[in-house]
């Protein structure tokens, strides 16, 4: 028999039943999205993967105001949670950035403003999720988890690594030369990280960032110094970092990957023409299929869920933006 502290009364039921609606944990996903460009069409891929995965979770997409109101309506039409954010600046330097757009991405520190939840995964628009990962919400907190970057593309032919050819990703090919100092620390990529939003954490980031000079991979870098000593690198199959592919092949099993970021230059799916280097390679193809799939696959376009017996007032609409918090539409006209 169970001992009795096991077996709870009807008293006791209730009062755990409104304590845990009450602390539930509030999780969700968090992608970025600037510009009236194409990125909205990778939005749409990524949300639509999460659905097919059936996270239990929703998509914030954090706006800058340059997003057009119909990129904004289509990503609502999806069911995502649209936020717009102010931009974020670098302090002012003759930097060159690897891409000359990262520098818009700065503006993804304001997440950390998005306290309303207590953890969230980022994931960059050129995303897909092929499988579930939120039990990633479930990471012990206090630590910043995010995958393990490749030096080895030409992006990175600024860097002292990408000289020599070394890379974290295979320690033992190239080892770090005494005369450079201490080896670099671990290094992630930014596409993809779990993290926990909070003012405080806000606060600092922008107040460091104003005394940090830019440098070529922008807010990638400049997070990596940030969370240096609270970084836990988690396997590469949370985000696959497509040059993995030919770059350290042993490092990687593409049938277990549950995320694949399409970083590499030339396989954004909605991009792609197959001309850029690697682009021809048969698992790159099979990806971008795979990207496309999703993309045009209807049935995982958002439904909204029908009305509750307390949502039944046809003038209380419950966006999905807002799940717990109705608000009153203006009545159309008879
Ligand atoms: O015109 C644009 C360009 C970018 N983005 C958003 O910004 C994200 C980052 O841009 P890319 O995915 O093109 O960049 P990479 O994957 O090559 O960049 C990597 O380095 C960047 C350095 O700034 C960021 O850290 C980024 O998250 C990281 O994956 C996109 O996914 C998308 O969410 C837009 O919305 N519109
Ligand atoms: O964030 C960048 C980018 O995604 C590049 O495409 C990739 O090759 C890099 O390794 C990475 O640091
Ligand atoms: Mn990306």
């Amino acid at each position: 028999m169970a001992p009795p502290e096991l077996v709870p009364t009807a008293a006791a039921a209730s009062a755990f039943t409104a304590r845990t609606a009450s602390t539930l944990p509030r999780r969700a996903y968090v992608t970025f999205l600037a510009g009236n460009g194409d990125y909205v069409k990778g939005v749409v891929g990524l949300v639509k993967g999460l659905r097919k995965v059936k996270s239990a979770y929703p998509l914030v997409v954090a706006i800058l105001p340059d997003v057009p109101e119909e990129h904004r309506q289509i990503l609502e039409s999806q069911g995502c949670i649209v936020r717009e954010i102010e931009p974020v600046y670098p302090p002012e330097n003759q930097t060159q950035f690897a891409m000359a757009y990262y520098v818009i991405n700065y503006s993804k520190l304001r997440i950390w403003e998005f306290v309303e939840y207590s953890k969230m995964i980022y994931l960059d628009g050129d995303i897909e999720v092929y499988e579930n990962i939120d039990h990633l919400f479930d990471l012990p907190d206090g630590k910043f988890y995010a995958v393990m970057d490749c030096f080895c593309e030409k992006t990175w032919s600024h860097s002292p690594q990408y000289k020599i050819g070394y890379c974290q990703q295979c320690l033992d090919k190239v080892q770090w030369p005494e005369e450079l100092g201490q080896p670099p620390s671990l290094y992630f990529n930014a596409g993809m990280f779990v993290f926990e939003p909070s003012m405080e954490t806000y606060h600092d980031l922008l107040r460091k960032l104003q005394i940090t000079p830019p440098t070529p991979f922008a807010e990638q870098d400049f997070l990596n110094m940030y969370f240096k000593d609270i970084y836990e690198p988690i396997p590469s199959v949370y985000n696959l970092v497509l040059a993995m592919l030919w770059r350290h092949p042993e490092n990687i099993e593409l049938d277990k990957v549950k995320v694949v970021h399409y970083c590499a230059a030339g396989s954004k799916p909605w991009r792609y023409t197959g001309k850029e280097e690697n682009m021809q390679r048969e698992d790159i193809k099979m990806l971008v299929k795979k990207w496309w799939d999703i993309y045009h696959d209807t049935s995982l376009d958002y439904k909204k869920p029908p009305l509750s017996s307390d949502e039944a007032d046809p003038f209380v609409h419950v966006t999905s933006e807002s799940p717990k918090v109705p608000y009153l539409m203006t009545p159309t006209a008879a």
